[in-house]
């Protein structure tokens, strides 16, 4: 397996740099991020930083894990540890004759980017908050609920909501997404059979575990981002087989809402993470302030309930 450090440097406007591989390497002409092989003894920080110098001419200031996968391609698997890089002095050039291309991550379709980064990709489009609604039986009080989690600057939000009856959800569903959609935010829904398919707003579905285990995968939505939860090894394979992009793993730490709940901590958290390969949340028990400890963990952000609730 080839280890590979490999850096996505992020501008303030969410610009992200993309090398384009020069001719004589492997897959020459493809898009990638800059990196390259872990030398024997290296750290992966220490291999991305040296990569960094030595590709584009840039000195990291501050970075942090974003993903890291593996993935086989037909002569070989590489690991892929990357890392988000917010910070750095000095001005990207390509050093080795490779173009260099400042991209917005919902813009990189365009670009022929190596099969691998895929989750990468993914792990840039999504945020790192994932607020879920309270468990009320109300809807008109969810639908406050959504609207202030969109003022807040929430991109996309889980409507949970076990309480409501199917009819109450899907009405719910169409009347919040094109209010959330005008805020800049979208719905991750449960319940999506009866929500007509490109309803605005509805930015994709989520599975529960128990869902997860009985659905079919010709039986899900063909558009739009598929989310799953998981809670042991088993529920994160059987997430993965139906193409879950993201998933959400928990809980870290033992919760009101769930006693009795196997309790993953955070390094169980980072075990179940490793497998994944595609971005992972953290729910249970965190508060917004953990975020940092979750990206440490190989985890893409923070999923909660009353992480994201405004006191009251
Ligand atoms: N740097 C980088 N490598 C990637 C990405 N995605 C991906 O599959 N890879 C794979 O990871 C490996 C990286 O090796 P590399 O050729 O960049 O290694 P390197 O910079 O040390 O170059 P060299 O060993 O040819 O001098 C390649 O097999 C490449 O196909 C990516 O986004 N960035
Ligand atoms: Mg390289």
């Amino acid at each position: 397996m080839v280890r590979v450090a490999a850096g996505v440097l992020r501008r303030a406007d969410g610009a992200v740099l993309l090398a384009q591989r020069p001719a004589g390497k492997i897959a020459a002409g493809r898009w990638e991020f800059p990196g390259g092989k872990i030398e024997a003894g290296e750290s992966p920080r220490e291999a991305l930083e040296r990569e960094l110098a030595e590709e584009i001419g840039v000195r990291v200031q501050s970075a942090r894990p974003l993903l890291c996968l593996r993935h086989a391609y037909t002569e070989r698997t590489v690991e892929l540890d990357t890392w988000l890089v917010e910070a750095w002095a000095g001005q990207a050039e390509g050093l080795e004759n490779q173009a260099l291309a400042w991209v917005q991550p919902a813009e990189m379709e365009s670009y022929d980017v190596l099969e691998a980064d895929g989750p990468i990709i993914d792990a840039l489009k999504l945020p790192c908050a994932l607020p879920i609604t309270a468990d009320r039986a109300d809807a008109d009080a969810l639908l406050a609920d959504l609207l202030r989690l969109a003022a807040d600057g929430h991109r996309l939000i889980r409507l949970r909501a076990p309480r409501l009856s199917e009819e109450a959800y899907t009405a719910l569903a169409m009347q919040a997404g094109p209010r959330l959609h005008a805020l800049g935010s979208g719905l991750l829904i449960d319940r999506w059979q009866g929500v007509p398919a490109g309803t605005a707003g509805i930015a994709g579905v989520h599975l529960t575990a128990a869902a997860a285990q009985r659905i079919e995968r010709s039986a899900l939505p063909d558009a739009g981002w598929l989310f799953a939860s998981c809670h042991n090894r088993a529920e994160l394979e059987r997430a993965c087989a139906l193409g879950a992009q993201a998933l959400v793993i928990g809980p870290v730490h033992a919760t009101a809402t769930h006693p009795g709940a196997q309790i993953l901590g955070l390094d169980g958290f980072a075990q179940l993470a490793a497998q994944a390969n595609r971005p992972c949340y953290g729910l249970g028990g965190l508060a917004v302030s953990d975020a940092e400890a979750v990206f440490q963990h190989g985890g893409q952000g923070v999923a909660g309930i009353s992480a994201y609730q405004h006191p009251r």
